[in-house]
């Protein structure tokens, strides 16, 4: 292997965004983003790849660059088989594709991408790193739903967990802006985008997570419903006599904050909140909701919290978010500073009073340096 770079592919379901980094000095020579896959020029995602390439290409960065290392593939579930970044081979092509039924909306849009990627490039080292991984440790007592084990077994009906790539990240910076080791600090990270997820990590270990057996469980989020009796699912088919799929898209894609108030953005959530639309106002209410009872379990199963910490696109950037989710927690020894709060900044960064005993930060997530960085040592051991 001679080169140091490593182009990271992270294909969603309706976008493919794109990072090239250069491991040797840390600088990225290129990102994009090709968005709304199949509903215009960009038909499918083989279709939004080749434009990847061809904008690549177009900056003399193309797939046949000899200074390219590996390709570094987000990929959204990989059950219990793959729990470290992996050499990708057509056998673990295969795997992943047997995976589908758990990420409908995830997992082809990543087979396609490693599959194009691969035409493109047969001798470079490819490599898959999985949103599940990091969640490989939570106990049995977490990760088990308590369903027919026999059932659950045959199925794989348990908890993967997922955006663990951000969870690993996230949880390690925040030791390190508190200039700890991640094995001394216990932390809640809420990954807060338009999917989200919250973790409980005990020096450094993954103990609990939000998402379960698909990207749907916990956090109300942008379009999932998170959290709901299952019970609705059968009353929904018995009683309303909408099919299988049309629940699965009822709750995956016309729930949550979109299927309350029509709007999956916060900024446009906070606008109409501001200008007093009440539907706004309790689509904001039921995602503050749901985050307190993630925070105040999570604050349970650790017994000891020393950090919680924002990240992704709400928690990133939304003030309003941080400071409802946190309000009045006083006795649970967490304390948020309200100019700090509101103070904006790109870097990772304390928001909590100086007598706060949890420490509360912003920390932006980086999943794409995650995945190069794991990429790179797979590569080059
Ligand atoms: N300035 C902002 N204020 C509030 N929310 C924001 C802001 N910027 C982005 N967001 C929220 O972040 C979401 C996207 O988060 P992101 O982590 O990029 O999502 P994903 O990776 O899942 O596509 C948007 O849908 C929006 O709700
Ligand atoms: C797993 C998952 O929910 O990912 P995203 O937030 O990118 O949709
Ligand atoms: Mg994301």
């Amino acid at each position: 292997m001679n080169g140091t770079r490593v182009l990271v592919l992270n294909s969603g379901s309706s976008s493919v965004k794109y990072q090239l980094l250069d491991m040797a000095d840390g600088s990225r020579p290129a990102s994009g983003i090709v968005e709304r896959i199949g509903e215009g020029p960009v038909t499918d995602h083989a279709a939004a790849l080749k434009q990847v390439a061809d904008e690549l290409a177009a900056q003399g960065l193309g797939l046949d660059s000899p200074e390219l290392a590996a390709v570094g593939h987000r990929v959204v579930h990989g059950g219990t088989r793959f729990t470290e970044p992996t050499l990708i081979t057509d056998e673990v092509v295969e795997e992943i594709e047997k995976l589908i039924p758990l990420a409908p909306l995830h997992n082809p849009a990543n087979v396609t991408g490693i599959k194009v990627a691969r035409s493109l490039r047969p001798d470079l080292p490819q490599v898959a790193v999985f949103d599940t991984a990091f969640h490989s440790t939570i106990p049995e007592a977490a990760a088990r739903y308590a369903i027919d084990v026999a059932t659950a077994d045959r199925w794989g009906v348990r908890r993967y967990g997922f955006h663990g790539t951000s969870h690993a990240y996230v949880s390690r910076a925040t030791a390190a802006l508190l200039g700890k080791e991640p094995a001394e600090v216990n932390t809640i990270v809420l990954h807060l985008g338009n999917g989200a997820s919250a973790s409980a990590v005990r020096g450094g270990t993954c103990v609990e997570t939000s998402m379960g057996l698909t990207p749907l469980e916990g956090l109300v989020m942008g379009t999932r419903s998170g959290d709901i009796d299952p019970a609705a699912i059968f009353h929904l088919s018995r009683v309303g006599g909408l099919s299988t799929d049309e629940i699965d898209t009822l709750l995956n894609k016309r729930s949550g904050l979109a299927g309350l108030c029509g709007d999956n953005d916060m900024r446009e959530i906070g606008r109409r909140m501001g200008e007093g639309d009440p539907a706004a106002q309790l689509a904001f209410d039921i995602y503050i909701h749901r985050l307190r009872k993630y925070v105040g379990a999570y604050t349970a199963v650790l017994g000891r919290v020393d950090a919680i910490a924002f990240t992704a696109g709400v928690g990133e950037n939304s003030a309003a978010v941080r400071e409802a989710a946190l309000r009045g927690l006083t006795a649970f020894g967490i304390e948020v500073d309200t100019v700090r709060n509101a103070l904006r900044s790109g870097a990772a960064r304390l928001i909590s009073t100086g007598s706060s005993r949890v420490a509360v930060a912003v920390v932006p997530t980086d999943e794409e340096l995650e995945i190069a960085s794991q990429t790179f040592d797979l590569v080059s051991a």
